[in-house]
C-alpha cells in the first residue's frame, strides 16, 4: 500500500523514543519530520537513527532565519544529510530564501509563511499586515519567486495558496487535527481530510499520533481515513 502523504513530527525528548516512533509509523506514512528539539540535542546523528533501514523521506524542519550568507552556510552544512525537505522562514526575505535554494540544490526548500500557532490578534500585535490568509499569500508569492519549491501554511490558507502558486509547488500543512482532537497550541487548524481536499500535498501531524498509546495504529487510522476520502 502506498504510504499516506503524512509527515509525522518526531518532537521527542530523546533519540530512543524518536527512533521507536519512527519505526512504528514508517509503514504507514511517506515522511518523518525532525525538528529543533531533536536536532539541537543530537545534531546530524539523529537523521541516521530515525531514517533506519526504511528509506522513508526526511523532512528537516530547522526553520532557518538569518542573513543570506549565514543561511547559505547552514543549508549547505545540512544538505550533506540529504534531507528531502528543509525549512526556512519566509520572513527572512527573498535573498535569504534564494541563498538556501542555491546552497542545497538536492533538497526541496520549504518556506514557512505564518506559523500555524498564530491567530489574527497575534499578527496585529506583531505588526504583520493581516488577515492571515493575505499575509500567507504575499509570503508565498515572494518565496516562490525566490526559488522555494515548497511552502508551509495552515490548512485554512492552502486553497488560496494553491490558486496563487499553481500545481507544481509542494504545499505542506501543519495545524492538522483529526475530528475532536485537542488543538493544543495550534491556532489555525483543520482535519486531515479537509486539508487534503483543499489541496495540501503533505500533512504534518505530530502529537495526535505520537501522543497516542499506539502511534503506529494512530498513523494507520489517519492514513486509512485519507485513502477513503480520496477514493470517494
Ligand atoms: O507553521 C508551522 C510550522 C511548523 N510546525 C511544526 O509542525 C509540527 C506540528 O506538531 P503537532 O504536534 O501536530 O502540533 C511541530 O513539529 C511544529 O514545529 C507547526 O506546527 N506550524
Amino acid at each position: 500500500m502506498t504510504p499516506a502523504p503524512i509527515a509525522v513530527a518526531l518532537d521527542a525528548p530523546d533519540l530512543e523514543t524518536a527512533a521507536q516512533w519512527a519505526s512504528l509509523v514508517t509503514p504507514h506514512v511517506s515522511t518523518i519530520k525532525v525538528g529543533l528539539e531533536l536536532y539541537l540535542r543530537y545534531g546530524p546523528d539523529v537523521i541516521a537513527s530515525v531514517r533506519g533501514a526504511s528509506g522513508v523521506q526526511i523532512f528537516l524542519d530547522l526553520k532557518l532565519h538569518d542573513i543570506p550568507n549565514t543561511v547559505a552556510g547552514a543549508a549547505k552544512a545540512v544538505s550533506r544529510l540529504r534531507p528531502a525537505i528543509l525549512t526556512v522562514h519566509a520572513t527572512g526575505g527573498a535573498a535569504m530564501i534564494r541563498a538556501a535554494v542555491e546552497s542545497a540544490p538536492h533538497t526541496k526548500i520549504a518556506a514557512v509563511t505564518i506559523l500555524t500557532s498564530l491567530n489574527e490578534s497575534d499578527l496585529d500585535r506583531m505588526g504583520l499586515a493581516g488577515p492571515a490568509d493575505e499575509a500567507v499569500r504575499r509570503l508565498s508569492s515572494l518565496s516562490v519567486e525566490a526559488g522555494a519549491t515548497a511552502l508551509v501554511c495552515s490548512p485554512h490558507e492552502v486553497a488560496a495558496v494553491r490558486a496563487e502558486v499553481g500545481p507544481d509547488i509542494t504545499l505542506i500543512t501543519p495545524g492538522v487535527r483529526p475530528q475532536g482532537a485537542d488543538v493544543q497550541d495550534q491556532a489555525r487548524v483543520a482535519t486531515p481530510e479537509q486539508a487534503l481536499a483543499d489541496g495540501a500535498d503533505l500533512l504534518v501531524i505530530g502529537r495526535p499520533i505520537t501522543g497516542s498509546a499506539d502511534p503506529g495504529a494512530a498513523a494507520a487510522a489517519i492514513a486509512a481515513s485519507l485513502r477513503r476520502t480520496t477514493a470517494s
